[in-house]
């Protein structure tokens, strides 16, 4: 590994340069909204001195660099971490953190396996399932003085959904699903800097990276499952052989901790705007634009990085060639040059083109298990629930990457 050599090309002039804005800084994770309208203010393009990194946070300017693997390559890392210097952690993603050509097979595989065709054949089991939750929790569910059922959302719904139909449909065997979670923590955590975040959890990961390993040979995997699937293009010599158990990881990196967000997200907004949740309950037909505003709203992948591969232009300034660039996906999500009432909840807007799942050709590929996964709930969840409210204030979960909630405490009144 050889030592990064010191900046040769200095900081274009032209770049703000923000020396106090440090987005890892543990309470602007809890709470990124003011530190994101400080980097849009100062402009397209800003140098964040602390990290030595370009960001970029204003709608525009994020989905140019999404959309321009050329110049902003993903091979090096998504991460802080520039794979040019510095080990990664584990074997690179071959989708994540790989550019053309090596992407395109892997990720051509990917889509077709996670289409939306694909995915509806899993939708009625995935609605019997989100029936029996939440009948579960209208039958069993503890109930205050005026028999409404009192839960912490985040263990009741968004955690033990995604791992009791996703794990399934990939084909895992059952055992050790506990490990999902703090697998896909770790990984969303290792894509900013060492900070505490990394250094602890590294501490308890071992055993939880030999278990991911061991999920994703094909003989650990189910004959009808999305991993087999993955296995059967490499018969077909879509994928080679190799690639197979790498391709499944990243379904196992990616899949479950994202959609547990999510689905913590749409609760949230929902439990936020009873009117709107009332408009739901009117108009089902909305289950999906709401799904779709809490994505944008919430972004719970909030940033991650590209690598310039030259010396880039980019709005009247240039980027040396090899700097990592941040993205603020949240930011661009909330950006009033691209959104009316931007900081809204608000299911009468077109929220299309948000970036909550990136855009360009890494564009998230498990995009269609996220949205069905989240209207299986919600289908099963609004026409059994009157109103929903907050029962205490909601405790946010700290992650270098992702954006979320620790606990989500709700009152559910049954219709
Ligand atoms: C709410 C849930 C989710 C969100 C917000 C999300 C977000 C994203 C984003 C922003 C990217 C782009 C990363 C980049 O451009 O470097 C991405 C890529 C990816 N996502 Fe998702 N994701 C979600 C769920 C899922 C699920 C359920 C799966 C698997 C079943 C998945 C698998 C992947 C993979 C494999 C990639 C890499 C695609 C490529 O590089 O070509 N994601 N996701
Ligand atoms: O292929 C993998 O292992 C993998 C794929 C995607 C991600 C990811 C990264 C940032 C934002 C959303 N998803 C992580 C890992």
């Amino acid at each position: 590994m050889t030592a990064q050599p010191k900046t040769t090309s200095a900081v274009d002039a032209s770049v703000p340069v923000l020396d106090d804005v440090d987005p890892f800084d543990e309470e602007v994770l809890a709470g990124p909204h003011h530190m994101h309208s400080i980097i849009r203010d100062a402009g397209d393009l800003v140098y964040l001195a602390q990290h030595d990194i370009y960001a970029v946070a204003r709608y525009s300017p994020v989905r140019e660099t999404l959309e321009n693997w050329q110049d902003f390559s993903s091979a090096a890392g998504a991460g802080l971490a520039n794979f040019r210097y510095e080990e990664p952690w584990r074997p690179p993603s071959l989708l994540l953190e790989a550019d053309p050509p090596h992407h395109d097979a892997p990720r051509s595989v990917l889509q077709k396996i996670l289409g939306p065709r694909r995915i509806r054949a899993f939708e009625d089991e995935w609605d019997r399932t989100a029936n029996q939750l939440v009948d579960c929790l209208l039958e069993y569910g503890e109930r205050d003085e005026n028999s409404a059922v009192v839960i912490d959302a985040v263990p009741s719904i968004a955690e033990p959904f995604p791992l009791s139909v996703f794990p399934e449909a990939l084909g895992l065997s059952g055992e050790g699903l506990d490990n999902l979670l703090p697998y896909g923590n770790f990984a969303f955590n290792a894509f900013g800097p060492r900070n505490r975040l990394v250094t602890e959890a590294q501490k308890t990961i071992g055993p939880v990276m030999e278990w991911v390993g061991e999920q994703c040979p094909r003989h650990a995997l189910t004959e009808s499952g999305l991993g087999a699937d993955i296995w059967a293009a490499s018969d077909d010599t879509d994928i080679t052989e190799a690639q197979a158990p790498l391709i499944v990881r990243s379904l196992l990196t990616a899949g479950v901790d994202t959609t547990v967000y999510g689905i913590a997200a749409v609760l949230y907004h929902l439990a936020d705007n009873p009117d709107q949740y009332q408009r739901l309950r009117d108009e089902p037909e909305l289950i999906r634009a709401a799904i779709e505003e809490s994505l944008r709203l919430e972004s719970p992948v909030q940033t991650f990085f590209r690598t310039t591969t030259r010396d880039v232009p980019i709005s009247g300034h240039v980027i040396p060639e090899g700097k990592k660039v941040l993205m603020f996906l949240g930011a661009a999500n909330r950006d009033p040059r691209r959104w009316a009432n931007p900081d809204e909840f608000d299911l009468g807007r077109d929220p299309s083109g948000h970036v909550a799942f990136g855009s360009g050709i890494h564009q998230c590929v498990g995009q269609h298990v996220a949205r069905f996964e989240a209207a299986s709930l919600l289908q099963a969840l609004v026409p059994k629930i009157e109103r929903i409210e907050f029962s205490t204030a909601p405790e946010r979960k700290i992650n270098n990457t992702l954006l979320g909630w620790k606990t989500l405490p709700l009152r559910l009144i049954p219709a």
